[in-house]
């Protein structure tokens, strides 16, 4: 039977397809494997943290074409949270800025991380990527992309367990971006499930709604692999 002629999935069928999706999620890639394991050496580290500062910027971007994109006040008035959340406001300097304390905790000057010098090219275009989806598909769509964070809260949880065993060397404050997240991500995706459970409601629809959501971990896990490549993996490559 194809696709348009099979019944809806049930939400609960529908968050369980979202949720097997999980076993791409870059959590498995070997170089995340190889930093929360603890056998990356310091410049792995600090390659990692230098191109993440790119992806950090690009997602306030990305939360605003999603403002930009979508007519329901209601929906605004939550998603802009995550702007503020990256960008600060008011006395919280916000996730960009607990980014470079991180940087900062590796050993990265300010300066190396800002100017971009280490961020990889494929790396660029992978969050390139993500941006320019969010600008050009409904906003329901690009909601529906921000699900990896469903996998979040365990990556930033095993970083929180792992790191302070591993690398000493990193003082713990510098690991206060992680802290925050576990709790925004939770909140990030109660809404962005419940938009896209409701929004994605026929089979074909569905499946679209799974097709995005590969798309979007597919742009980490070539994150992980440009930085693989360009680092190393512990052993040689995989
Ligand atoms: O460290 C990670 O592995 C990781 C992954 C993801 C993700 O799954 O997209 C996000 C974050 N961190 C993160 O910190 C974050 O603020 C974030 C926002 C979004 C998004 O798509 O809107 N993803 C993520």
């Amino acid at each position: 039977m194809s696709a348009s002629t099979q019944r809806p999935w049930t939400p609960e069928e529908f968050e369980a397809q979202l949720r097997d999706k999980g076993t791409a999620y870059h959590i498995h890639h070997p170089f995340n494997v190889m930093l929360n394991t603890g056998k990356a050496t310091r410049e792995q580290i600090q390659g990692w943290v230098a191109n993440r500062y790119y992806y950090q910027i690009i997602i306030p971007q990305k939360d605003g074409a999603v403002l930009s994109n979508c007519p329901d006040r209601e929906v605004r008035r939550e998603w802009i949270q995550r702007i503020l959340d990256h960008d600060g406001h008011g006395d919280d300097p916000g996730g960009i800025e607990a980014w470079l304390r991180l940087g900062q905790a590796v050993g990265l000057s300010r300066e190396e991380i800002v100017d971009q010098r280490h961020v990889i090219p494929a790396v660029r275009f992978a969050c390139d990527a993500y941006l320019n989806f969010c600008r050009q598909r409904p906003w329901q769509e690009s909601v529906c992309s921000s699900l990896t964070e469903l996998f979040a809260p365990i990556i930033h949880k095993q970083r929180l367990a792992n790191w302070p065993e591993h690398y000493p060397w990193i003082e713990s404050d510098g690991l206060q971006y992680f802290r925050n997240r576990v709790t925004q991500a939770r909140r990030d995706v109660e809404q962005g499930l419940a938009v896209t459970l409701a929004y994605f409601d026929t089979r074909p629809q569905q499946e679209k709604a799974l097709d995005i959501l590969k798309f979007k971990l597919d742009i980490l896990w070539s994150m992980n692999d440009a930085m693989a490549l360009r680092y190393g993996l512990e052993g040689g490559p995989k």
